[in-house]
């Protein structure tokens, strides 16, 4: 999966596609976002003055002068620009931590706004339609969904439902779901029929409330219908009466609330929306995405979901509200600071959950993210550090680039602030999109010329933070680092990758000592392609990848995929890799705009899912070794005296087990038949386990409470003396006291 910057399809059904898909406007608003709102982030960045870089200084990388050129001329970096900072500009939230979602009798309010925390903002004020989301849209980069149905509709589902990998069932029917991929349905065709949503050329009065099931009637609020309107203006989903009744229901749900600052909450909840809509999700997780919040911090409760809108869209309601107690449990407890711990909750949230309900989260952490600023300092870190340790993996492993390099610049910026404003300003004038442009058409042209066929052809330049990792990893400066710009071709055979280097020689001069041939000699992990440099226009070296299809399966889903790459030394049990390839696959299939990302999994005919995935047959190149078959481990959160852990067990653990690997002393049976460890007492998922032989389940979490609590037992026996030594009565206050009710119930 990649950032794609430019990409050109050469068959099916046109050679060449030069649209621009959501996921590319993603990255790219998201870095011009980076760039551009350095005046806009002053406050957090002079704020943050004090506080201690996490890692090192940059200047000593930058002793040599940077490569300059031409700035980018690409349309959608100004949009970008406006576009990210509308966003970064709407101040706080994450009522989740800083625990004041707040209830506002004049709903939103500008004057509500905390200015010291969001200083600039351009919804102030009440809303009217020309701010907020009508403003929002029109100040957005144009974006086109296109015509083209991506052939991944094709795909046979029989063969993966039958996957005979029980280990994965579970994850398989949960992933899939009901609503699996409603390619067929209403909403996936509606999505398909072309428009420019985002262009400044839809007006205002083009657009209408779906008035007809009166689904809108008791929103009486403008704000809420503007938010309405803002969202179809990016996505034509949200005109979709499933959709409309989920915000109306969410509308409902949040009415009152308000993040820190000053926004209305449902604003939270449908940007969220958005960025899954723009990643191509479905109309069920859409909705589930506006609904996310509504079972944690409404009344609503999953039965009504489940009745209004049916399972899938409940369930993942459901899910995305299990992960939001278990990252808020890792970060209380700083869990995802080590790594092995680390490592097993990446693995069980997406084991736990459908890989949907991670992507909802996801979406969920993104916008959170891109609204840090109006929370304190001491808050954004935390939670820039967890979305580091937590949530950017996952989109890693997931293969949402663009979400992943997002997170990455937003953490970055938070984290390490005076790096991150040394580099993008050494960077500002050094990403050139209009180069990588160039560069893909003239080589398109070339190997037309020669009768090359090809399949993928895409361009990227290098995040932010992938460059300051690379430079902090290598220890170099930025002129040495020669993939800040780079291009993929991806060809049917070895002899056309060898042709087309060939013809990559000719277009542009190769940098000495750069060529590397993957192809006679794979790397240990089996990793296969050409690399070269070349200097491209204006002299920028540009990094050139020529590989087959099938290489770039391996490198994106086998044992060489990317995700594991950039996880570096990490030794991962098949199970995982298994899990992850096929997270991968389910998500993908789910979005449409992902599946069309060119760059990844591949467009249309030209790259199908080896074999009869997650089964592979024998001799599946892509398959793991040994199958992991149904013996995967289980991973569970214990709380022990109020510390957390994750913990391994393998499969068909039972209570039993856990409670004798941990606590105090040897296991004792009580009269009552129920095992008993000192004082401690088994909780699962809050509540007091009656049968110690049930079986552990990935993500279950088990408290082990005393069942006396020492420390009150130790104090009321000390006020029990007192008491006999001094003739007194108890006292009926202090600590003693209150824990008397706990310890005598
Ligand atoms: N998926 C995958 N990609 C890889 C792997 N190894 C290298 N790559 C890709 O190839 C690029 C460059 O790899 P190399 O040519 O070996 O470069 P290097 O020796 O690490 O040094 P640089 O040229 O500085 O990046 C990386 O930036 C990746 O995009 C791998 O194991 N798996
Ligand atoms: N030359 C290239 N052309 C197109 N996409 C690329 C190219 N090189 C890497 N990518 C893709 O760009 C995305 C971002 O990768 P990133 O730049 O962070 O790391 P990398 O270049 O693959 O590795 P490293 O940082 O170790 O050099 C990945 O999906 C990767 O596969």
């Amino acid at each position: 999966m990649t950032v794609p910057t430019i990409a050109l399809y050469a068959s099916p059904p046109s050679s060449v596609c030069s649209t621009t898909h959501p996921c590319q406007i993603n990255a790219h608003t998201s870095y011009d976002f980076e760039l551009s709102s350095r005046s806009a982030s002053s406050t957090a960045s002079t704020a943050s003055t004090s506080q201690k870089p996490v890692t090192g200084g940059l200047s000593c990388l930058f002793s040599s002068p940077t490569v300059k050129h031409a700035s980018s001329s690409s349309s959608y970096s100004g949009g970008g620009e406006e576009l990210g900072s509308l966003w970064h500009d709407r101040g706080e939230e994450l009522k989740e931590l800083s625990g004041s979602f707040r209830y506002s009798p004049s709903k939103f309010n500008g004057a509500s706004l905390n200015r010291d925390q969001s200083p600039i903002s351009v919804f102030q004020g009440p809303v009217s339609s020309s701010s907020s989301g009508v403003s929002s849209s029109a100040r957005s980069p144009p974006m086109r969904i296109t015509r083209e149905r991506s052939n991944n509709g094709d795909i046979s589902l029989n063969s993966i439902r039958c996957g005979s990998n029980g280990l994965f069932n579970g994850f398989v029917r949960g992933a899939l779901g009901s609503s699996c991929i409603d390619y067929d349905s209403p909403s996936f065709e509606a999505r398909t029929d072309a428009l420019d949503v985002g262009s400044s050329a839809v007006v205002l009065d083009d657009l209408t409330f779906n008035m007809e099931d009166g689904f809108l009637e008791g929103i009486s609020e403008p704000y809420a219908k503007e938010l309405l309107l803002g969202a179809q203006l990016r996505h034509k989903i949200f005109y979709e009466d499933f959709i409309i009744k989920a915000f109306c229901e969410a509308e409902k749900a949040h009415r009152g609330q308000m993040r820190a600052s000053g926004d209305p909450y449902l604003q939270h909840c449908v940007e969220t929306a958005v960025l899954l809509a723009l990643i191509g999700a479905n109309s069920t997780v859409v909705a589930a995405g506006l609904l996310h919040d509504t079972l944690d911090d409404s009344f609503l409760c999953y039965d009504y979901i489940f009745g209004k809108f049916g399972a899938g869209v409940a369930d993942l309601v459901e899910g995305v509200s299990k992960l939001s107690h278990l990252s808020k449990l890792a970060r209380d407890n700083n869990t995802a600071s080590k790594t092995v711990e680390a490592d097993r909750l990446h693995t069980m949230f997406l084991a736990m959950a459908d890989a949907r309900a991670v992507l909802i989260k996801l979406a969920d952490r993104l916008h959170n993210m891109m609204t840090l600023d109006a929370l304190p300092l001491a808050k954004q870190q935390r939670f820039a550090k967890e979305t580091l340790e937590i949530f950017v993996p996952l989109a890693n492993r997931l293969g949402i680039s663009s979400w992943k390099v997002q997170l990455e610049n937003l953490c970055f910026k938070h984290l390490n602030p005076d790096q991150h404003k040394e580099l993008s300003s050494k960077l500002l004038d050094s990403f050139d999109d209009a180069m990588i442009t160039s560069a893909t058409e003239r080589l398109e042209r070339a190997l037309k010329d020669k009768a090359i066929s090809y399949h993928v052809l895409c361009g990227r330049h290098k995040s932010l933070y992938s460059i300051y990792c690379k430079m902090l990893k290598k220890k170099l400066n930025m002129d040495e680092i020669h993939d800040i710009h780079g291009l993929r071709l991806i060809v049917d055979n070895e002899e056309d990758c060898y042709e087309a280097l060939k013809v990559v020689h000719q277009l542009w001069s190769e940098v000495p000592g750069k060529f590397k041939d993957y192809i006679t000699q794979p790397k240990f992990n089996g990793y296969q392609s050409l690399h070269t440099v070349v200097m491209g226009e204006g002299m920028i070296p540009l990094e050139v990848q020529i590989r087959t299809k099938e290489m770039h399966l391996q490198a994106e889903f086998g044992f060489a995929a990317h995700w594991r790459y950039k996880e570096g030394d990490c030794k991962h049990p098949s199970f995982v890799l298994q899990m992850v390839e096929w997270a991968r696959w389910v998500v993908t299939w789910q979005c449409e705009a992902m599946s069309r990302d060119r760059s990844s999994i591949g467009y249309a005919d030209s790259i199908k899912p080896p074999c009869t995935f997650p089964s592979h047959s024998d001799d599946c190149p892509y398959s793991y070794k040994p199958h992991c078959g149904q013996d995967g481990p289980v991973f569970v959160i214990m709380m022990e005296n109020d510390k957390m852990s994750v913990q391994e067990f393998p499969t068909n653990s039972t209570i039993m087990d856990l409670l004798e690997r941990t606590g105090r002393g040897s296991l004792r049976w009580t009269p009552y038949g129920f095992p008993l460890k000192e004082e401690l007492r088994p909780r699962l998922n809050h509540v007091a386990v009656s049968d110690p032989t049930c079986k552990l389940q990935m993500g279950d979490v088990v408290e082990l409470t005393p069942a006396i609590p020492d420390k009150s037992l130790t104090e009321y026996r000390e006020e029990i003396q007192r008491m006999y030594d001094q003739g007194m009565s108890v006292s009926s206050t202090g600590p003693a006291a209150s824990s008397m009710v706990g310890w005598r119930s």
